[in-house]
């Protein structure tokens, strides 16, 4: 199977150009690939579609094989795979995934695109869209109990489920493979979560780490860091408009008071081509 690594500051994912040929035992090919001492390492796996209703779709899966929502980090890389691949000559393009369609506009540099604005819509605020199990709406700083102790969750969906903390000290120093799994896997999570923990740095500059919902910890997580922005205002911590840094790199999001929807700004990179060969059982 042919492949393209790429990834969207750090977040790194196995593209397969599926355009012109679908790939059948995806979850498990995803599985296989994304393992980063017995296949090719990676996030997860990202399929580039054709469609009727966009320009493109996204298929996105974690390293678990399990299916996202949406991925913001990927979907950039799906833009600059698209252009820079000559699949299309659009620098504005639109690409459905399973949170809807999503419209981007590329930036180019000698021809490649060098960084990628989303609008990655409207977050979801409903506990049950979310979905987390929660009495209020939005549901903002609610208590809930993991490893023993009391956090304070402000819960956002962006297609996909999160989970935002905000604590005191450095990100770096957070115990964070120790406490994320509690998270992903909590009762009040019907489908799992992705989990953000989150310092404030000043009203328009916030730090995060994340552990992914079937990825553990990834280096930057697009959805996240919108959600992340979004909880940050609804709890009264960072204006509309911040940056946020990440371990692989910095997102610029914006909050729009006017159509509710949330842009995010940011790079996307390609480093090789590669052809790996499957197990039989997945080439069937
Ligand atoms: N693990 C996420 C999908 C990938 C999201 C993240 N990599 C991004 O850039 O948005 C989920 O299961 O919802």
């Amino acid at each position: 199977m042919k492949f393209t690594k790429m990834h969207g500051i750090g977040n790194d994912y196995v593209y397969v150009d599926c355009t012109k040929k679908d790939l059948a035992h995806t979850s498990e090919i995803a599985k296989y690939v994304s393992d980063r001492h017995f296949g090719i390492g990676s996030d997860g796996m990202i399929l580039i579609k054709s469609s009727e209703k966009a320009d493109f779709q996204m298929d996105m899966y974690n390293a678990d094989g399990s299916r996202g929502e949406m991925c913001g980090n990927g979907i950039r890389c799906v833009a600059k795979y698209v252009y820079d691949h000559h699949l299309t000559d659009k620098t504005e393009i639109s690409i459905d995934t399973l949170a809807g369609i999503k419209y981007l506009k590329l930036t180019v540099e000698n021809g490649k695109v060098v960084k990628v604005r989303v609008n990655m819509g409207q977050p979801i605020l409903a506990p049950d869209r979310i979905p987390v199990i929660a009495e209020k709406e939005p549901v903002v700083a609610e208590p809930i109990k993991v490893c023993g102790k009391e956090w304070k969750m402000t819960c956002v969906s962006m297609g996909n489920p999160h989970a935002v903390i905000f604590i005191d000290t450095p990100v770096k120093e957070f115990p964070l493979e120790e406490i994320g799994p509690h998270f992903e896997n909590h009762a009040r999570f019907p489908k799992r979560t992705n989990t953000e923990f989150v310092r404030v740095l000043d009203r328009q500059t916030l730090e995060m780490r994340v552990w992914e919902r079937g990825s553990g910890e990834t280096l930057a997580c697009g959805t996240g860091t919108c959600a992340t922005v979004v909880a940050g205002v609804l709890n009264g911590l960072c204006d509309r408009k911040a940056v946020v840094h990440l371990l692989g790199g910095d997102l610029e999001i914006e909050w729009n008071e006017d159509d509710n929807c949330v842009y995010m700004t940011g790079s996307a990179t390609e480093v090789f081509e590669g052809e790996i060969t499957l197990p039989e059982e997945m080439t069937e």
